[in-house]
Parts: structure tokens; C-alpha cells; sequence
């Protein structure tokens, strides 16, 4: 348990057996290849470098878009507040595990970036299992880039000599930020485009791994040290989850729904509005909806539970004492006043609600992917028993809603 005076700030460190290297991968320079941050267990190394928790001060000015606040003061704050952060693992760290490893495909929130969530992600993989955190390019993210061919001037301007010149030289980067609802535009039409697109993002990132897994030479237009040779042979691809927090958690659910080859969903505190009604019918896999206290009404409660079964598991339990950004990295990355002034921490230790939250994912995955490891000492919490979970929900949803 995290000492609540400890006053370094930090994202907590990885519970698991195996330490966690961290790697980027952009299947192709445009907004339509895929685009993921890949966690997986690694050799112990104390000389790697940890990466960026933020890589480019774009992500801060999408921020401010997103949070309706003017880009040049918050990007000195965020900068200030959380610039020189780094991520618990190591960065193109030597892939290793000795039995091949269960894939989980993460989806992020509104807003958010594929790098935000590695409290989640990097516990995953210390447990031995390989995590693509997807970027989406749906105009969701606070900010995203991709990269076009250089204009004739463009090339003019900066010579590169023809010799040294690589494929990245004649390459810009684009950068694509936060969309906006436009005034009077209504809201459901561009979540249901948007919350489709991501499904299909979290399958292409599916492909892209089933293809690096096969050992086919797959193209990564970023200069990244890490050798993903390494990685075939690595995924038992008979065991693959989706998961996603808030808008990444309805990903997940229309995830299910097109692609039968995830076997279960984990939502965290997901937000329902984006999916359609006939969607749910259509998802035949368990679901684990793992809710915070402060972020759930009945209208989105009671669309969980019209994915209620007799004969497909699905579970809902609520961490006491959390708050919606309780689930992102940024609940470790402040002191406690300003984090509940912000609303990114809620009364419980953050350390303690994100541990709760891990293994009760970890039980849920060994439970429906078949795993032989000894994640089911934490079933008790998929029921919600521990001081610090309700078993289903605190929010009162009237009968008449169902
Ligand atoms: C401002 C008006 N409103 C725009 C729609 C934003 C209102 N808002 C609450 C916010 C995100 C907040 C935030 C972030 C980050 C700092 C920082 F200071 F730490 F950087 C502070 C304060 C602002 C808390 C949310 O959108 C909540 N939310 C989220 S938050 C996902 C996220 C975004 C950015 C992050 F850096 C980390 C996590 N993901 C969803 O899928 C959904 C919702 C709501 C419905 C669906």
C-alpha cells in the first residue's frame, strides 16, 4: 500500500512478476494505420531510459483545447505540472517472456492519448501480458499526429543531402487535435461514427499484432530502437481482451460486437451514450465494468445493465471513494488539493483504488481468457468484496429504466 505521506509524486511502479518495456508503432504515415503504444514483459535492464509520459508538447495544447483553456498559459502549466514525467518501464527495452503471452488492446477516453493510461497498462504486462494502447484518430483525442509527404517547397527550403536523405526526411508531421461539437450540432450522430471508427482502430491494431506475431515483416514509420522480430511467436492470439476507460470503455463493448476473436471486454467507468441499442444484443462475450464512485447516473447504469445475461457472465462493481479520472495517469500526478480541486483524485488513495482495479481485471481475464496463472486469488474482488467496492453499483436505477 502506497504510504499517504509519501510525497513524491509519481505513476506507481508495475505489481507484477516481469519488468515492463514500452515501444511506439505507427503501421503507416497516414490518420488511417494504426497507431498504439506497446507494453510487454522485458528483460531486466536499470540502464534503459524511461519514456516521455507526455512525448510532445502538442498533446499539452490538445489538452487545452479539449478543456476549453487557453493554450499558451496551460501549456507552461501542464508543462510545468507534468513535463517531466516519466512512465514506469522501459523504453525499446529487450522483449522477453517464456510462454506466449495473452494480448489486451486498450482503447483511452475522451480527450485522452494512447499514453495516459500506463498505471493500467504497464501492471498488465508485468503480469505478462502484451498491451497495445491504441491512439485514436477519430478527432477524440486531445491531440494525434500522423505525417504527409514534404511539399516541393518544403523540401527546397531545409537541403538534405540525397545521400544521408531516409524516408523520414521527406515526411512532416501532421498534427490532428481535439473536434470540437459545433453550435446546435447534436452530439449522438458524431459519437456513433466516432465510437465505430475506434472499434475498427482497436481491430486494425489487432491485425497489425496478429501479423508481427506471424513473423511478416511489418513497416513501423517510427525510428524506434526496438526489434520487433523479437515479438514472433510471443502472442498465444487464442487469448485477446479489449478494454477502454470512459469513451474506451463503449469502444470495447462495439469492439465485442464486430470481432469475435476478443473473448471478453473490461469497461472502465464506461460511458454509454455512443453506442446504439441494437449493439448490445449483438455482443455475445463477458463484460467487467469496473465503475467509480462519482461518475455514473442512472441513464448510463441502466444501458450497462440492458447487457445483463442469464448465460453470458457480465459483472459490475464500483470502487468507493473514486471519481472518472481516477482510472487515467493523471491521478498520481498532483498533490491532493489540487488533485480533488481538478477532480482528479477522489477521497480514496489512488494507489489503492488503481490496485483494486488491476487485479480485479487480472481475475476477470484469467477467469475468461483460460489463463494458468494465479490472478483467480482475486475473484473475491470481481464480486465486489473488499472494504473498498460495492458489488454492482451505488447509483439508484428506477425498474422502469431497465
Ligand atoms: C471541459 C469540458 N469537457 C469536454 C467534453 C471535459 C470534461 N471531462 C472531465 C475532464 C477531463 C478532465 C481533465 C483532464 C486532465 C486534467 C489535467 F489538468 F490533469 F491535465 C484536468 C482535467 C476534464 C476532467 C470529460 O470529458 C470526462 N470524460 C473523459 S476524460 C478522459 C481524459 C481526458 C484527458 C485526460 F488528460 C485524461 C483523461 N473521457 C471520456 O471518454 C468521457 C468523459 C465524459 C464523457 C465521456
Amino acid at each position: 500500500m502506497g504510504n499517504s505521506s509519501s510525497n513524491h509524486l509519481g505513476i506507481p511502479p508495475a505489481k507484477g512478476p516481469s519488468a515492463v518495456g514500452c515501444t511506439d508503432f505507427m503501421m503507416d504515415h497516414t490518420a488511417h494505420g494504426s497507431f498504439f503504444r506497446l507494453y510487454y514483459p522485458c528483460q531486466e535492464t536499470e540502464k534503459a531510459e524511461k519514456p516521455d509520459w507526455v512525448p510532445s508538447r502538442e498533446y499539452f495544447n490538445g489538452l487545452a483545447d479539449f478543456m476549453k483553456i487557453n493554450r499558451t498559459l496551460s501549456e507552461k502549466i501542464f508543462n510545468y505540472l507534468f513535463g517531466s514525467f516519466k512512465i514506469p518501464a522501459s523504453l525499446d527495452a529487450p522483449f522477453k517472456s517464456n510462454e506466449k503471452c495473452p494480448v489486451v488492446i486498450f482503447s483511452h477516453g475522451l480527450g485522452a492519448f494512447r499514453t495516459l493510461y500506463s498505471a493500467v497498462c504497464a501492471d498488465l504486462a508485468s503480469h505478462g501480458f502484451i498491451v497495445a494502447s491504441v491512439e485514436h484518430r477519430d478527432e477524440s483525442a486531445s491531440a494525434t499526429y500522423y505525417f504527409r509527404e514534404k511539399t516541393e517547397s518544403e523540401r527546397a527550403c531545409k537541403r538534405v543531402p540525397k545521400k544521408s536523405a531516409t524516408a523520414q526526411d521527406n515526411l512532416v508531421k501532421e498534427w490532428m487535435y481535439y473536434r470540437t461539437l459545433q453550435h446546435g450540432e447534436s452530439e449522438f450522430p458524431l459519437r456513433s461514427k466516432q465510437v465505430k471508427q475506434r472499434a475498427d482502430e482497436c481491430i486494425l491494431a489487432l491485425d497489425k499484432l496478429t501479423a508481427i506475431n506471424s513473423g511478416t515483416p511489418v513497416q513501423n514509420v517510427l525510428q524506434t530502437q526496438f526489434d520487433w522480430t523479437t515479438l514472433e511467436n510471443s502472442m498465444d492470439l487464442c487469448k485477446i481482451a479489449v478494454m477502454g476507460h470512459s469513451f474506451g470503455g463503449a469502444t470495447a463493448i462495439e469492439a465485442l460486437c464486430k470481432e469475435v476473436k476478443f473473448k471478453c471486454g473490461i469497461a472502465l467507468d464506461a460511458w454509454m451514450f455512443p453506442l446504439d441499442d441494437e449493439t448490445f444484443p449483438r455482443v455475445k462475450q463477458p463484460i467487467f465494468f469496473i465503475n467509480s464512485e462519482k461518475f455514473q447516473w442512472a441513464g448510463n447504469i441502466s444501458r450497462m445493465k440492458k447487457l445483463d445475461s442469464a448465460v453470458i457472465q457480465r459483472k459490475m462493481i464500483t470502487i468507493r471513494g473514486t471519481v472518472h479520472q481516477s482510472f487515467p495517469d493523471f491521478t498520481f500526478l498532483t498533490g491532493n488539493w489540487i488533485g480533488k480541486m481538478m477532480k482528479l483524485k477522489g477521497e480514496i488513495d489512488p494507489e489503492i483504488a488503481i490496485d483494486l482495479s488491476n487485479k480485479a481485471t487480472l481475475a476477470f481475464l484469467q477467469r475468461h481468457l483460460g489463463l494458468e496463472k494465479n490472478f483467480n486469488q482475486w475473484d473475491p474482488l470481481i464480486d465486489g468484496e473488499d472494504d473498498n467496492l460495492i458489488p454492482g453499483t451505488n447509483v439508484t436505477v428506477l425498474q422502469s429504466s431497465i
